[in-house]
């Protein structure tokens, strides 16, 4: 009984990994944004390795940035479904969302800046 609800569980959290990994990918096919800030984690992921940084703040800079992007394309696609046209409220939640994405993106700069920056100084001294 038990290892019946298991399997099902199991079965389930794949099927809904595969409905993840399904809006992933179309927003790397769709978004530019999305695609850019993808190989700009995988960079500043990269490079906190090499320069032994704090890799744990870069991460969920990242982490944050990716997840409100693909919230962002979410809810752009509701936004169009549900009013095609033009209308004032759906600018507030296009906008609101962007914006979500822009601060994101801010404080994801400041991170890396606050740990990236000093140990690539660091590493360029030589020390
Ligand atoms: N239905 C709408 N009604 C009112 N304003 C809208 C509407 N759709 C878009 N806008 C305005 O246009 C801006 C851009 O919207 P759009 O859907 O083109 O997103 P985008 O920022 O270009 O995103 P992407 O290029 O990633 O699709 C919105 O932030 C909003 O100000």
């Amino acid at each position: 009984m038990r290892s019946d609800g298991s399997a099902w569980n199991a079965r389930r959290w794949w099927r809904s990994a595969g409905y993840a990994w399904a809006g992933i990918r179309h927003a790397y096919r769709t978004q530019a944004n999305f695609r850019i800030e993808c190989w700009a984690a995988l960079l500043a992921l990269g490079a906190a390795g090499i320069l032994r940084a704090p890799l744990a703040p870069v991460a969920l800079a990242c982490a944050l940035v990716l997840s409100l992007e693909l919230v962002n394309t979410a809810l752009e696609a509701a936004v169009d479904l549900v009013s095609p046209e033009r209308h004032p409220l759906a600018k507030v939640a296009k906008d609101a969302a962007a914006a979500a994405v822009l601060i994101a993106s801010a404080g994801a700069l400041l991170v890396a800046a606050g740990t990236l920056l000093p140990a690539l100084l660091e590493f360029l001294s030589g020390t």
